[in-house]
């Protein structure tokens, strides 16, 4: 349509502008890349040197940049976008919001959600067959959200055989009134089973107090996470070993490098086609420095500093959540937090008198 003769993929994330070859991309060579999960062209995670990759499009006489990523992924092209500025060179730089987390703000969602949300539901079925077919079994099922647990949200709300289901943005206990085990051992009784699905990123400073984690990031600069899978399973299992007056029988499940390598659906095909046709019409229209999405169901272009002020995350105070508690009739846990913080208040506030 607009007579583009070359287009350059660049190879393993932004690293790939200084360190490798380049990729070149004909309609051929990307014909049936959306069958197919992963990337042709790889990823990576640190290694944004941004004074190098803006000498790399320099150097190759690049006139429009799409990176193609999650919210760190937006971030680093803001960076790019204002060297370029410095520079006064005339390159268009446009993000394409690419992550399974849906952690990018602004947006109805990004692309690559979806996908995870769906192929999750394998996972919870299985946990849901494998809990049903035992005496007090319990399935958990641990998913993808460093920070946001919207796949582990709608992962629930789609499958309606999860009881519980936990996210970074909300605290849990697990002892005492209102608290994890207290409602297992209920919904256990009710029900026979149960099925438990939890974020990655979900009760984080549970896990590191009892084993002591060290606070280690990634290339990236993001927290490197403890297994809360593996640690509420073990949690589960010690409770009601000691306990004694039930037996439970456990099975964990950890589909998330499985969820994240499949390759896109119906539904995330479209809108990657949206997202992708309009970030070309929009640089090849002259705009530059935004990142193309859908909001409230219209296509638009968002400037890159609204998307990188923040992350979207699970709002819990919102409509969504209070319908995932109503599905689930889990406890919300925040009643016996406020009664802590307020004790907690109550003590500074005479401490200070
Ligand atoms: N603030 C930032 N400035 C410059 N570059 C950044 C910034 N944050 C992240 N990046 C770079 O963006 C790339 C991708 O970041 P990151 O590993 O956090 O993944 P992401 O894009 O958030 O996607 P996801 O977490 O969904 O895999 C990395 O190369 C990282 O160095
Ligand atoms: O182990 P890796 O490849 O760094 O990826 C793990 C992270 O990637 C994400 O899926 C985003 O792609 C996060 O939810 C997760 O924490």
């Amino acid at each position: 349509m607009y007579g583009v003769k070359k287009v350059l993929g660049i190879s393993g994330g932004y690293k790939g502008f200084y360190a490798h070859n380049t990729i070149p991309l004909t309609p051929k060579t990307v014909n049936d890349i959306h069958k197919r999960g992963g990337t042709i062209l790889g990823s990576s995670r640190g290694g944004h040197d941004t004074i190098k990759i803006v000498d790399s499009i320099q150097d190759r006489g690049i006139n429009q940049v799409y990176i193609i990523g999650g919210d760190g992924t937006q971030r680093g092209a803001y960076k790019i976008l204002e060297e370029i500025g410095k520079r006064g060179l005339k390159v268009a730089v446009v993000g394409i919001p690419k992550t399974i987390d849906n952690d990018i703000p602004v947006i109805d969602k990004s692309f690559g959600f979806d996908t995870a949300v769906e192929e999750a539901q394998r996972a919870i079925n299985a946990a849901h067959v494998e809990a049903e077919s035992v005496e007090n079994g319990v399935g958990v099922v641990k998913l993808m959200g460093r920070y946001s647990g919207f796949i582990a949200m709608y992962a629930t709300l789609a499958s309606r055989d999860v009881d519980l289901c936990l996210i970074p943005e909300t605290p849990f206990y697990l002892e005492g009134p209102g608290g994890l085990f207290e409602f297992a051992e209920r919904r256990l009784k009710e029900n026979g089973h149960m099925v438990i699905v939890i974020a990655e990123g979900a009760g984080q400073e549970l896990v590191t107090e009892s084993i002591q984690a060290m606070h280690k990031q990634d290339a990236s600069g993001n927290k490197l996470l403890q297994d809360v899978g593996l640690w509420i399973s073990q949690k589960m299992k010690d409770h009601f070993a000691k306990q004694k007056t039930m037996g439970i029988t456990l099975k964990y499940i950890d589909p998330t490098y499985m969820i994240r390598a499949v390759p896109s659906n119906a539904s995330d095909n479209v809108y990657c086609t949206l997202l992708g046709q309009s970030a070309v019409h929009g640089a090849m229209a002259g705009y530059t420095g935004f990142t193309s999405g859908l909001v409230h169901g219209r296509q638009a272009y968002i400037p890159f500093n609204r998307i990188t002020e923040g992350q979207n995350t699970v709002v819990i105070t919102d409509r969504m959540w209070a319908r995932l508690l109503s599905s689930t009739n889990q406890p919300s846990f925040l009643i016996a937090k406020s009664v802590v913080e307020e004790n907690m208040k109550e003590e500074e506030d005479s401490f200070n008198l």
